[in-house]
């Protein structure tokens, strides 16, 4: 085993010790700024996403800026994203930018250079990224990241109800497309300890069954819980008893409680609460010992 005290896994193992599993998104919607009165322009974004930042960032272990919502309005919602970006570190929270990039190899090795490398100016301590062009062209990414002390979540089997038709998809070798993804990203994390830094999304909304994550030795990422229909009892009921790994992920069903951050607040305790309740992540995040998805 190699002990990595600095790698992502393990700043993520602590973090969710500490905080609970809750991965709280930052998803600027133009409906919720319309919502929370503000204007849908760059200051009516930057007083979203800092209201929001500044509840959440203390109480999470895990924020997830949407990066489309803030590129939506150019060179001033980026700069605005990278404030969120550093509010949420100073809190204590990790970064994981939702970015979703995937493209060639050589390609990929400049998004991390923007996010996740040493001296990335749009500074992540986690990006979002495809596999769709071949869990390979991930590879650079992938090592310029945990050079750097960070790590990269790999769409495996995503929420939305489209997924299934490529994602399970069956391989020569008798594999759904979904679960060789797994299976690569098991091989970036074999032997690291406490826990891997490459991680993988699934769905809480996707059907129990489908995957073997046993020997995955990383992180869970699970969107689809709260506006997409997914509950704790289907978080449950997808990821098995154990769920050590899982991450559930929700953000427009938080960030509608705002503006006022004594509502948003209130809102993040009581989903953080109702997870804690299942016995979701007890003890913390670590390599999960069995299949998690309940057959
Ligand atoms: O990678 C993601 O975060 C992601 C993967 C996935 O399979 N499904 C999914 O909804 N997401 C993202 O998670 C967020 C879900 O938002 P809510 O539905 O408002 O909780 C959005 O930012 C999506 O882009």
């Amino acid at each position: 085993m190699t002990a990595r005290s600095a790698g992502f896994g393990a700043r993520l193992a602590e973090a969710v010790l500490a905080r609970g599993p809750l991965c709280a998104g930052i998803d600027p919607h133009p409906g919720l700024l319309d919502a929370w009165g503000l204007p849908r322009d760059a200051g009516g974004l930057e007083k979203f996403a800092l209201t929001a930042v500044d509840v959440l960032a203390e109480r999470v272990a895990v924020v997830k800026p949407q990066s489309a919502f803030f590129e939506a309005f150019g060179a001033p919602g980026i700069a605005v994203l990278t404030r969120v970006q550093e509010h949420a570190r100073a809190a204590g929270a990790l970064v994981l930018l939702d970015v979703k990039r995937g493209d060639i190899g050589s390609t990929m090795g400049a998004y991390a250079g923007a996010y996740v490398a040493d001296g990335a100016p749009l500074t992540a301590d986690a990006i979002t990224v495809s596999p769709y062009l071949g869990a390979g062209s991930l590879a650079q990414t992938v090592e310029l990241a945990r050079a750097a002390g960070r790590g990269v979540i790999v769409l495996a089997r995503t929420s939305n109800p489209e997924s299934a038709a490529v994602q399970n998809a069956l391989l020569p070798n008798g594999k759904t497309v979904a679960q060789s993804i797994v299976d690569e990203v098991a091989r970036w994390n074999e032997g690291v300890a406490p826990l891997g830094d490459v991680g993988v999304v699934v769905g809480a909304t996707v059907p129990a069954g489908e995957l073997d994550l046993g020997g995955l030795n990383g992180p869970v990422l699970a969107p689809g819980f709260g506006a997409q229909g997914a509950t704790v009892a289907d978080l449950r009921r997808v990821f098995g008893p154990g769920l050590p790994g899982v991450l559930p992920a929700s953000s427009r069903d938080i960030l509608r409680h705002g503006p006022d951050p004594v509502a948003l607040r209130e809102a993040v305790v009581r989903v953080q609460e109702s997870l804690a309740g299942q016995g979701f992540a007890d003890g913390g995040i670590g390599p999960i010992s069995g299949p998690v998805l309940a057959t």
